[in-house]
């Protein structure tokens, strides 16, 4: 990701005030480390006081929020806006995705950069701020991809983590054989050069190799539907990469960060490795996975089923949600992301006759707060504290942002949600930018 925030563009939402005070009222302040009822007062996009009767200038907007949360913004370290991958380009653009991010309580988004193999990875970061400047409705931050290996890309990551650019995380493939894969030589390459520079090695983590020859197999005897996504790829496939993965960043004397993990397995793997490793292993699961399971891939509709492609697969063990749960309130896992890459129904079209040319990717970046309190919070699996833990708050550690972030207190930026308990959904956010709040419901 980078340091740098960029300007956000709020045109089209709904502003209710472009008052730059604003008072949060009678609501209960959630950070990851504990609950108050306090009341927030904002000028500026700088939250400037935090507590009870507080004196302030009059004239000040109100939000009245009796019976309300007020938490920290939520950070998605996990979106795909406008990427081109096997042959199509996501629905959502930088305007889009981020908009309905807000929309959800998510104040910031951290992309991902993803070169084509040979490309420069300066010009796909430059392409990439082209692409969200001026755009977004959120803050955003980039991670970039090392999507194949070289002297020049190792100078290249060097330059990329300068004040200049301040990328501090980069993303490598274990999957998509012959388009963004890695191999292990190249991966530990990739770490180690990570571990130089101390950025934060992240992996997809799936055993590239095994999928290709399964997905051979399986169309050879005549699976070609959705339903071939998920047996081409099952969960030791996944658990084998996440291994794997921990035994590479560890010769490298890397920390490492597993994107989207999406069974059972691949925590169990991810927790094994944990009681040998040097540095730490932290592990992202997905919203998708949280909300729903594997059984949509035989469903008889090919729109449907397709609908629910992405990698790693949902699985078909419906124990799956829950435990993903269980495993962030019990910080087996750290945050949970959305991996937000939509694609239209007509280019899910293009695997209509071969499972392995659906693009892959779901929806996500509105849902995944409201989908984590329905599952996780209102089932006691996790308290409010949490929440704001695997939401907000651990990311912004994690990728070192704007320490100001991802908690309620005096100095930070206003970046705020107030959710609404019963309605299990944000109704409120003020952007620190410009200080504005407005209504979405
Ligand atoms: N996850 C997924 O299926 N699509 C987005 C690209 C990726 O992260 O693998
Ligand atoms: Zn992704």
């Amino acid at each position: 990701m980078t340091v740098d925030v960029t300007p956000t563009s709020v045109s089209g939402i709904n502003i209710k005030s472009s008052q730059n005070r604003l008072l949060i009222k009678n609501g209960r302040v959630v950070n990851d480390d504990g609950i108050e009822d306090l009341d927030v007062y904002i000028e500026d996009g700088i939250i400037k006081q935090v507590g009870r009767n507080l004196i302030i200038p009059g004239g000040t907007r109100t939000i009245d929020a009796t019976g309300k949360l007020v938490m920290p913004g939520g950070i998605d370290p996990h979106t795909h806006f406008e990427l081109e991958m096997m042959g199509a380009k996501c629905a959502d653009d930088f305007y889009k995705g981020t908009r309905a991010a807000v929309a959800g309580g998510t104040t910031c988004v951290i992309d991902f950069v993803l070169p084509q193999k040979g490309q420069s990875l300066l010009e796909a970061y430059n392409n990439w701020r082209e692409k969200a400047d001026g755009k977004v409705c959120c803050d955003y931050g980039l991670h970039v991809g090392v999507t194949w290996w070289s002297p020049a890309v190792k100078k290249e990551m060097q330059q990329l983590v300068s004040e200049q650019y301040g990328v501090n995380s980069f993303k490598m493939f274990m999957a998509y054989k012959d388009a963004w894969m890695l191999d292990d030589y190249d991966l530990y390459c990739a770490m180690e050069t990570c571990a130089e520079l101390k950025a934060l090695p992240q992996v997809h983590a799936e055993n590239g190799h095994i999928i290709a020859r399964n997905t051979e197999k399986l169309l050879a005897k005549g699976v070609t539907g959705p339903e071939g996504h998920q047996l081409s790829r099952d969960e030791e496939v996944e658990a084998e990469a996440v291994n794997r993965a921990c035994v590479i960043a560890n010769q490298a004397g890397a920390p490492l960060y597993i994107v989207h993990m999406m069974s059972k397995s691949a925590v169990r793997a991810l927790q094994l490795a944990r009681s040998r490793q040097r540095h730490a292993l932290i592990g992202e699961t997905l919203a998708a996975t949280v909300g729903t399971d594997g059984s949509h891939y035989g469903n008889a509709c090919f729109r449907h089923a397709a609908a629910h492609v992405l990698s790693p697969p949902l699985r078909p063990d419906p124990s799956t949600p829950q435990a993903m749960c269980e495993a962030l309130a019990d910080d087996h896992l750290q945050l949970i992301g959305s991996d937000n890459c939509t694609f239209h129904e007509k280019d899910k079209q293009l695997g209509k006759d071969n499972f392995a040319k659906i693009p892959n990717g779901v929806n996500g970046v509105e849902d995944r707060m409201a989908i984590l309190w329905q599952k996780a919070v209102n089932t006691g699996i996790m308290d409010p504290c949490r929440f704001v833990a695997v939401t907000s708050s651990n990311a912004a550690k994690i990728f070192n942002i704007w320490p100001q972030k991802g908690r309620i207190a005096v100095n930070s930026d206003a970046d705020i949600v107030v959710w609404d308990p019963k309605l299990e959904r944000t109704i409120s956010a003020a952007n620190h930018k410009q200080a504005v709040d407005f209504n979405i419901s």
